[in-house]
Parts: structure tokens; sequence; C-alpha cells
């Protein structure tokens, strides 16, 4: 029995469902296959639709495993995956958490990159909203399709623009805001149902997709500037209208677009830009716990950020914050312990005008670099000798040898996280990087690597991923009902992240929690995100538990979980969208499919 009875969001109990028959088999929210008891197939007409044989969770997921170890490729598994989630929605879940090791790179990076980079070509069934900025008008009614206005959590959007590293994927973006919501829910117990995928479709610069007769969006270069910005309005103040309780989190747009919208929007709204604050958090919570390995002082480090783009000038200004914050020193002190390196090399005063706002911030004076070749990494090492070096320039093995034997020249223990995906263009090879620091290195990396040797010991590479902090902050989002997601909630939530790690124990172990822990650890992410949430003013939610570890509990107590639950018949007429299978579907509902 629940401790807290009526929590909005609560899993448990049955669940009223108005389908019968075929229709009810065809709804993967309610779907159960093999799994139906004898009573509710006698209630819901679904004698003589099903072999007589009842299986449990358990064994279905048996089944479904089996299936998926026949798939011969890793983009087959994934289009397995994708293909059982559109049957049976709690299967495909129960499956995934129960071999989420296995299958997260399948169902995320580096697969995902691949499906989404094959979307017009794997194309079977539509999921989510697909909105044209050739057609802004029709916004609002798209997006009444899906649900009243307290049934929509989490939006998750993306114009495709810097798909996970591998550029501009134009409609096929649809998949990369499904991915990161099935990770809510895979992680963070987000409900499935109350989740919105969301593409802004305003065309693509990818050659490959203007030249495809079979690509499915709009055929037509990126619209940009006035007319841009106008349509993001647009979407955002439809969703504000119609979902007014969504967190809207913004994934994989262009470098010149996320930070400006995130600025923009940060103010007014509680949203979140992921590759800008998720890879920040992330990658500051691994920080600390290097720091911690390495005895150093986060205060005292010097850093190097090899790809000064959405994700390197986010995790950049986390590190400032943290830098100043800890030292208690002036953020123009603190930002002389950060150069930021692009294309060009180490950005400079002179080249303001060609940089991002972001960028701009952490150009150095020219006459820093005066002598100096300042766009040879090897060469900007020597100079600064950096405690931290980062990658996030998708330059595959950029950090060659012998740019990290002359960072390990000046430093101890060097820092080096090559978090570029998808694995294909990291910066480096973990086992590289040991080899020749002979394992003085401390590394985590953006997509999953294994464990590497030293001395007879596994010594475990973390995987510094935002979808270790996304779903936990968006989980204490959405519980507290945050009226805006704060620089003082992203501090709380690193805090959270960073004293989960194993290496504070274990020194060989990994700088961040493993994947397999992430409920847990969004447990705690979460309710630091809502304990700062109500600190700071910001929850709406009345009925937040003010200790801690009750608070926790709340917070576990409203998470779904992969698990049947009975069917209540109730009369389709008057039935609620929710007993339609409609509520907050990632589908269009059944009646319009095509
Ligand atoms: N591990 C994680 O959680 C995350 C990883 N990423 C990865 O980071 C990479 C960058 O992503 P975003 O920042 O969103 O893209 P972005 O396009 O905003 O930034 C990439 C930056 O790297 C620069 N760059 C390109 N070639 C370079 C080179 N040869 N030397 C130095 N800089 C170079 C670009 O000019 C650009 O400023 C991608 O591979 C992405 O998958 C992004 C977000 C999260
Ligand atoms: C992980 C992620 O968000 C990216 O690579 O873009
Ligand atoms: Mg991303």
């Amino acid at each position: 029995m629940p401790k807290f009875t009526k929590l909005t969001r609560s899993t448990s109990g049955p669940q009223e469902c108005a389908l019968t028959g075929a229709a009810l088999l065809q709804c993967p929210y309610f779907n159960k296959g093999s799994g139906f008891p004898q009573h509710e197939r006698e209630t819901f007409s679904l004698v003589g639709l099903l072999p007589s044989g009842i299986n449990t969770l358990d064994e279905q997921a048996r089944r479904a495993y089996e299936q998926y170890q026949n798939c011969g490729t890793a983009l087959a598994k994934n289009t397995f995956l994708t293909s059982l989630k559109d049957q049976n929605e709690v299967l495909f879940y129960r499956l995934v958490q129960d071999h989420l090791q296995e299958m997260f790179p399948v169902i995320y990076t580096p697969t995902e990159g691949d499906a989404i980079a094959n979307y017009s070509r794997l194309f079977r069934r539509p999921e989510g909203c697909f909105l044209e900025i050739t057609h802004q008008e029709d916004i609002e009614v798209a997006l009444d399709q899906w649900g009243s206005p307290e049934e929509v959590d989490v939006i998750a959007c993306s114009d495709g623009e810097q798909i996970l590293g591998i550029g501009d994927q134009g409609v096929g973006a649809i998949l990369i805001s499904v991915a990161k919501l099935i990770i809510y829910t895979l992680c963070a117990g987000i409900h499935p149902n109350r989740t919105l995928p969301v593409v802004l479709d305003v065309g693509t610069d990818n050659p490959g997709l203007l030249n495809d007769p079979l690509y499915l969006g709009l055929q037509q270069p990126r619209v940009r500037g006035e007319e841009y910005d106008k349509f993001i309005e647009r979407f955002i103040r439809a969703c504000r209208k119609r979902f007014p309780q969504a967190y809207i989190h913004f994934e994989d747009f262009g470098l010149h677009n996320a930070r400006r919208i995130l600025d923009k929007y940060t103010k007014e709204i509680a949203c979140f830009n992921d590759d800008v604050q998720g890879t920040g958090c992330v990658t500051l919570a691994a920080l600390y716990s290097a720091c911690h390995v390495a005895k150093y002082r986060i205060q005292d480090v010097r850093v190097v950020m090899f790809g000064a783009g959405s994700a390197g000038t986010g995790i950049a200004d986390q590190i400032l914050d943290a830098i100043a914050l800890e030292g208690r020193k002036s953020k123009e002190d603190a930002m002389k312990q950060i150069w930021c390196v692009d294309k060009q090399g180490i950005l400079l005063q002179s080249e303001t005008e060609s940089l991002t706002l972001a960028q701009h911030y952490y150009a150095k004076p020219d006459g820093e670099w005066q002598g100096v070749d300042k766009s040879s990494l090897v060469e900007i090492i020597k100079t600064v000798k950096p405690h931290v070096l980062i990658g996030t320039s998708t330059k595959p093995k950029a950090f060659t040898r012998e740019v990290v034997q002359e960072m390990a020249k000046h430093v101890e223990r060097p820092i080096i996280f090559p978090l570029s995906n998808p694995t294909r263009l990291h910066e480096a090879d973990p086992k590289d990087l040991v080899e020749w620091t002979n394992g003085r290195v401390l590394t985590a990396t953006g997509s999953p690597f294994p464990p590497v040797k030293i001395d007879g010991r596994m010594r475990e590479v973390a995987e510094c991923n935002n979808s270790t902090a996304f779903p936990g902050i968006g989980l204490g989002a959405v519980l507290s009902r945050a009226k805006l997601m704060t620089p003082a909630m992203l501090v709380a939530a690193t805090k959270a992240l960073a004293a989960q790690a194993p290496a504070l124990q274990d020194p060989d172990a990994g700088l961040l929690p493993d994947v397999i822990n992430v409920r847990e650890v969004s447990v705690k992410t979460a309710a630091a995100v809502i304990k700062q949430a109500v600190k700071d003013g910001l929850a709406q939610e009345q009925r937040i538990p003010d200790n801690d570890k009750e608070l926790e509990e709340w917070v576990r107590d409203q998470m779904w979980d992969a698990q049947y639950r009975p069917l209540k018949k109730v009369d389709w007429v008057g039935a609620s969208p929710a007993a339609l299978g409609e509520l907050g579907s990632k589908r269009a509902p059944v009646s319009r499919q095509f």
C-alpha cells in the first residue's frame, strides 16, 4: 500500500479501459498480448483472438529477449525494439529495464544516431508530433491532438540541426525527441503516456536529404532568422496555452540557436536545454569526482574545452560557476582558468564578431597568444598546462598521443573527457589514454566504453552523458511543478549526482554513477531539484514533504514502473481519453492513423 495516497501521478491500481477486441490488442498503452489473464480475455472480448497460453510479464520478456538476440545488427535490434514499443509498451519498458546496460546503446547513442540518419528509409509508422514552419497556423491544431491540458508533463523538441554529433538530420529529429522521452521513463519513471515528442521541421541543409526522393521532411533549405524565431515563439506560446504544466526539453538545436532560445525562454517558463545544461551538469559532476580522486581543488584547475559549441560552452559555464563559487572568486577571475578552443584554435578577442554570444565570453586577449601557434592543440596544452581537457568537437582522435603526453608532463593526474558522440567521433579511446599516461589519466566518455585493464586491475570508464542527469532533473521539475528551471536547481542536481559517484569510494570505479543504478540516482537528483525549487519559492505543488527521507519516498511513489495493471471496463460513450488509450499517447489516435 503506497504511503502517499491520491498522488496526481500515482501509477498503481486499476486502469479504466473502453477498448475491446482487436482495437484493444492494437493499443500499445493497454495491450498485454499473451499476458491478458482469462477474466480480462472474457470481459474485453478477446476470446478467440489469442492463443490459449497465458504468460507472465517475465515470461513475455524472456521470449522478447530471445527474439532481440536473433536480430543480426544493432540497427535491426533498434528496429525490433521500436516495433515492440508500438505493440506493447509495458513489455518494451520491462525488457529494456531488465537489460539496461546491454540495450541502452541500442535505444540511445550510438545506434539511435543510425536510426535517425536512416529515418526516411526505415519509416513504418509515425510517432510524435510534426510541426512545419510552412504551416505555423496549424501548431495549435496539431498540439490539440495530444491530450487535455493536464495530461502532458514533458515535451521534448528538436529542430534537428545538430543531432548526436551527426549533424543536420531534418525531420528524422523526431526520433531524438522520442529517445530522450524513453530515457525519462526508463531512468526516472516519468509516465510514458504523459510525454510528447515534437519535431520542429524548418527544412534541412543536409544535401543527402535534400536530394533523397524518399525524404519525409520539408525538402527545402533551413529557414533562419526572423521567420525561424517567429515559429519557435508560436510553438512555445501554443505549448503554454495547451499544456501549461509541461516542462519543455530542447534537444540538438544548432550552435546558433540552442543558446539563444534557452536564454530567451529560461526566464519565463520551466525549460531546459539538454546539450547545454544537461551536459554541463553531468560533466561538472564527473569533474568533481575526478578532482576528489586526483586530490585537486576545483577552484585551482585549469581547463581546456576543445569544441566550443552548445555542449562545450554549456560545460564551460558550469565549470566557471563552480570555480567562482568554491574559490570565492569573481567570474572574471574564474574565467582566466578556462580556455575554449574551436575550429580556428583558441578563441581570441580580435575575432569576437564571428563568435556566438556564449563563446564571446571566453575569448582571450590576443596579446597572451602572440608567438604561439594558437591552432595547434599540442602548443595550447604546452602553454596552458591544463589539469582538465574536455572534447565536444566531433573531431575524432583529436587527442593524440602527443597531446596527451604533453598534458601528462605537467600534471600528475590528467583529467580527460572525450565526450563527442557517437563512438566513432570520440576525441580519444580510453584504452589509449590509459596506455599513453601509464594509467595516470582519469577519464569518462560520451558513449559507453568497456573497462580498461591497468596493472591487473580493471578501471571503469564512466559514461559522461547527459542521460545520467536530465531524467532526474526533469522528474524534479515535473513533481514540484516548478515555475522555472534555475541555475541554483541545476547546481543542486549536479551536487546530488557527484555525491553518488562510485569513484568517491573506490578510485578504480566510475567517475559517475552507472546507468544500471540510474533510477535511484534520479530519485536523489529529483529530490535535490525539488528542495531547491521549494527553497526558492518556485514549486507550485503544495504537498511536498519537507523531511528528506519522506521526500525521496514521495518521489519514488510517483515513478512509473513497467508492470501490468488490472483493466476496468468502462463504456465507450463518454469515456475519458485515457480510457480510450489516447492519454497523451505518442501516436496519433487510432482513428487518425495513416
Ligand atoms: N556526452 C554528452 O552528453 C554530449 C555529447 N555531445 C557531443 O558533443 C559534440 C558537439 O555537440 P554540440 O555542442 O551540440 O555541437 P555544436 O555544433 O554546437 O558544437 C561543436 C563545436 O565543435 C567545433 N568544432 C568542429 N570541428 C572542430 C575541430 N576540428 N576543432 C575544434 N573544434 C571543432 C564546431 O565549430 C562547434 O563549435 C557532438 O559529438 C555531440 O554528440 C553533445 C551533447 C551531450
Ligand atoms: C548526448 C547528446 O545529447 C548528444 O550527443 O547530443
Ligand atoms: Mg543532444
